[in-house]
């Protein structure tokens, strides 16, 4: 299927989303960690704490998260599942690069490896892993379905699949407030503080075209998953979404 926020761009019309995602991400990378928590006031951590607790019962040993940017979900994920391995995948090197100094000052660096990784396209082979987890990255995808086709194919049959997402908020009067945010707020503090025009821009307006709930529950489902719920954080400005292969 093709999906609104496919088509938007960082920077314009020029280059694949894909490539301009990737360039934003270099980009930024060395402010990303302080803009997240700024504009999310600190709720991120909350909500990749809820996301982690889910995988709990199921104690995965081989976890890949993929777009795991600058590492901050799969060290969370690491210490409070205590995996054997933990893989973060993601196709910016910036990002990585923050990510690999903080898992070493973590004292995680004989767990959690990275690997430059498009994931329309993973190297890993079929039935690789427990669990894949995705947080705030699948609205940067060029190519939704085909990502998590991918994500299906290296999970192992019963492995489970948790994806964080931003949403919009349905009801006033966080609907309205949130809009506001997003259109005020976001752009102005993310130009200041990572002096990239459009990143900040860029954000909400993706996540404006991002299919929301049942739609994305639709989407997984396409992908080969069962037992796909969704749970809407924070009035809906978050959204959860858990499912097995
Ligand atoms: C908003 S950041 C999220 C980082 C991290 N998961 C977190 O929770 O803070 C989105 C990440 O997705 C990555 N990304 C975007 N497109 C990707 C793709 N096609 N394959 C792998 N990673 C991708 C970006 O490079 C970026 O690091």
């Amino acid at each position: 299927m093709d999906y609104p926020q496919e088509h938007i761009k960082p920077y314009g019309e020029e280059g694949t989303k894909a490539v301009q995602v990737e360039r934003m991400f270099n980009h930024i990378a060395p402010t990303y960690d302080q803009l997240n928590h700024t504009l999310s006031m600190g709720i991120d951590r909350s909500w990749r704490r809820k996301a982690i607790h889910t995988l709990r019962p199921y104690h995965p040993q081989q976890i890949l998260d993929i777009a795991t940017g600058t590492g901050d979900f799969a060290i969370l994920a690491c210490r409070e599942l205590q995996p054997q391995s933990l893989i973060g995948a993601d196709i910016s090197e910036g990002m990585m690069e923050v990510g690999r100094e903080k898992v070493q000052q973590a004292g995680l660096a004989d767990k959690v490896s990275f690997a430059r990784e498009d994931c329309t396209a993973l190297s890993f082979a079929d039935a690789t892993f427990d669990a894949v987890t995705v947080a705030f990255g699948v609205r940067n995808f060029e190519h939704l379905d085909i990502a998590l086709g991918e994500m299906c194919r290296v999970l192992r049959p019963n492995g489970h699949l948790v994806i964080l997402e931003l949403s919009t908020p349905d009801r006033f009067p966080m609907k309205q407030l949130f809009t506001l945010y997003s259109k005020v707020v976001m752009p102005l503090i993310g130009k200041l503080i990572s002096k990239d025009n459009s990143a900040y821009t860029y954000l909400p307006e993706s996540i404006r075209a991002f299919p929301q709930g049942e739609v994305m529950q639709q989407a997984i489902r396409n992908a080969g998953f069962s037992q796909v719920r969704f749970r809407r954080l924070t009035f809906g400005i978050c959204t959860l979404y858990v499912a097995t292969k």
